[in-house]
């Protein structure tokens, strides 16, 4: 017999600013700079939708403020390392199998808006 139908929903935090030591240029690492970060962790909301408690949701507050600190404490190189490092620490401690990553550096080119990278992890189920 065929499995039910799962909801797929979407908790997402769009443009969250943080400050953080970035680059790969000695110039960088004696600086802050502004990175843009969006997430959507895929996930079932059916039980908060009911309960309208918390403690069923993933809690984006918390999501934000780890984000921030993960960025804060790794002053990576690479953009691509804060957004591997993000997509794990959220597929580790929350309750979704997939989430979509994107990390921005809106001042690295002047004559760009912004460059980013956007990854989608997925986590393996044995
Ligand atoms: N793919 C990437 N390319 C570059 C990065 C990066 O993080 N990922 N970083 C830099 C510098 O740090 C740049 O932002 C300084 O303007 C160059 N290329």
């Amino acid at each position: 017999m065929s499995e039910p139908l799962k909801n797929t929903d979407f908790v997402k935090v769009k443009g969250l600013k943080v400050k953080a030591v970035i680059g790969v240029f000695d110039w960088e690492r004696e600086i802050e700079q502004p990175l843009l970060i969006d997430v959507s962790m895929a996930t079932d909301i059916s039980k908060a939708g009911k309960s309208d408690d918390i403690k069923d949701a993933i809690n984006y507050k918390e999501v934000c403020d780890d984000i921030a600190e993960l960025c804060q404490q790794t002053k990576a190189m690479l953009i691509e390392r804060l957004a591997e490092l993000i997509a794990e620490h959220i597929l580790t401690k929350y309750n979704t199998t997939q989430v979509e990553v994107s990390v921005a550096k809106p001042t690295a080119i002047k004559e760009a808006d912004a460059v980013a990278v956007q990854i989608i992890r997925t986590s393996v189920v044995s």
